[in-house]
């Protein structure tokens, strides 16, 4: 299954084409003025084109000196594009070796580095060089290396570091991604991971209540260690305590609401997953002594109704993991279950976020092409899509890390 919007030729927030009139209109200019507008941008994006692809002009720039800056910052940004796979795996090789938590305990040099990861020492002093190169690891006197300023924060991180730890699934997929955007890939890796993504892949779609335990501890744990910087970005942009029952549906192990209780001591929480995973969440909430205002239901929410009543509802990092069909329906299914007067809230990553744009439509355009289901999507196909299933008032409220994590509420009249 695919998304419905994809095949369109126009991806969501792209500029109308060259001589599309829409710009004229858009403007109230004279049309002939506009087009003469239209066509002078035209022309000029050709030049520079041409300029840029000029070896000639490319050696001029980097010769003037009030060019050379820019020449310089484009040619590394180019390089980096060139060797970006190189980098991750060499943070990918420093999480799945321990290097970071080596060097936490304590300044050490390359030999020892080698002698506990198991690598010759002539390994262990390359694999650093480049991790000090990326500012993962710093040089520390005597020959040491410490923790660098990236290192650290992975380090400090088990949902980072869990995240790295599975991005070997995502390469291995993408080691030909053409078939992948022919829709050719059959079953991919990271769709048996995440098996309600890959369910559809195989021979015949398995309902969600067939998804066994085996199928979701791996993709719950990752997403209970990942959830810590959410929530904290969720909270600190939404008022919970101004709502009565909050339903978080895929709420996984039930770390969310655990997060939102904190804040909100006096909300009803519901969470509602895949049998499997509502399963482990109502352990989870019985061992977070949850229970009394807390509870877990199974279901599958591309078949199943939600539980009614909430007068919240969230979607954390759910409706970018499916196509448009399953998205529609699912805000129609909030719509039906929220109380006159509820919320819905939407917390993922989005598409198009000012300063972060490779995030979502690069790394989770790849990543859930990868998977099998879903894309990014920026606010503005959000809103449509809430204003379709029956919502008003679309609100964003800013979170600290955007590039984490976009909040969107809106109103069941
Ligand atoms: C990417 S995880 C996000 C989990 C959690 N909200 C978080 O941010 O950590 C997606 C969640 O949606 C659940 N899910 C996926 N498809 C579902 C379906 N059809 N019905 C119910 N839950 C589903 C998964 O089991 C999983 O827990």
């Amino acid at each position: 299954m695919r998304d419905g919007n994809q095949g369109t030729g126009k991806a969501d927030g792209a500029p109308a084409p060259v001589g599309d009139a829409a710009p004229e209109r858009a403007f109230g200019a004279a049309p002939g003025v506009a087009g003469r507008g239209v066509r002078l941008r035209a022309w000029l994006w050709r030049l520079r084109d041409r300029l840029v692809a000029s070896r000639t002009f490319r050696n001029a720039a980097a010769s003037f000196p009030l060019t050379r800056p820019m020449a310089r910052r484009n040619a590394r940004a180019l390089f980096d594009l060139c060797a970006g796979f190189v980098y991750s795996q060499v943070l990918a090789t420093c999480v799945r070796l321990d290097v970071f938590a080596l060097l936490a305990e304590r300044p050490r040099t390359a030999a020892e580095i080698g002698a506990l990861t198991g690598l010759p020492e002539s390994g262990a002093d390359r694999l650093l060089a480049a991790a000090v190169s990326l500012r993962l690891v710093d040089r520390r006197p005597g020959g040491r290396y410490g923790l660098g300023v990236l290192g650290a924060a992975v380090h400090g991180d088990p949902g980072i570091r869990a995240m790295i730890a599975h991005h070997h699934l995502l390469y291995d997929d993408l080691a030909d991604p053409v078939p992948l955007l022919k829709g050719e890939a059959g079953q991919t890796r990271l769709g048996a991971y995440w098996a309600y993504a890959g369910r559809a892949a195989g021979d015949a779609d398995v309902p969600g209540a067939a998804i066994g335990a085996d199928a979701v501890d791996a993709y719950s744990a990752l997403m209970a260690a990942s959830q810590a910087m959410v929530v904290d970005e969720v909270v600190a942009a939404y008022p919970f305590r101004r709502h009565r029952h909050l339903l978080d549906v895929g709420g996984g192990d039930a770390r969310f609401v655990a997060g939102v209780s904190a804040v909100a001591p006096a909300l009803r929480l519901t969470v509602f997953d895949l049998p499997a995973v509502a399963e482990r969440a109502q352990a989870a909430l019985d061992r977070a002594g949850l229970a009394r205002r807390a509870d877990a239901v199974g279901g599958d929410f591309t078949v199943d109704a939600l539980p009614a009543g909430a007068d919240l509802i969230s979607l954390v990092r759910i409706v970018h993991d499916h196509d448009e069909p399953v998205v529609r329906a699912l805000l129609s299914r909030a719509h039906d279950a929220l109380a006159s007067g509820g919320t819905l809230l939407i917390a993922e990553p989005m598409a198009e976020t000012p300063g972060a744009e490779p995030v979502g439509d690069a790394y989770f355009g790849f990543y859930l092409l990868a998977m099998g289901s879903g894309r990014p999507r920026s606010r503005a196909h959000l809103t449509r899509l809430l204003e379709a299933a029956g919502f008003t008032d679309v609100r964003e409220h800013s979170t600290r890390q955007p590039m984490i994590v976009r909040v969107l509420s809106a109103r069941k009249q």
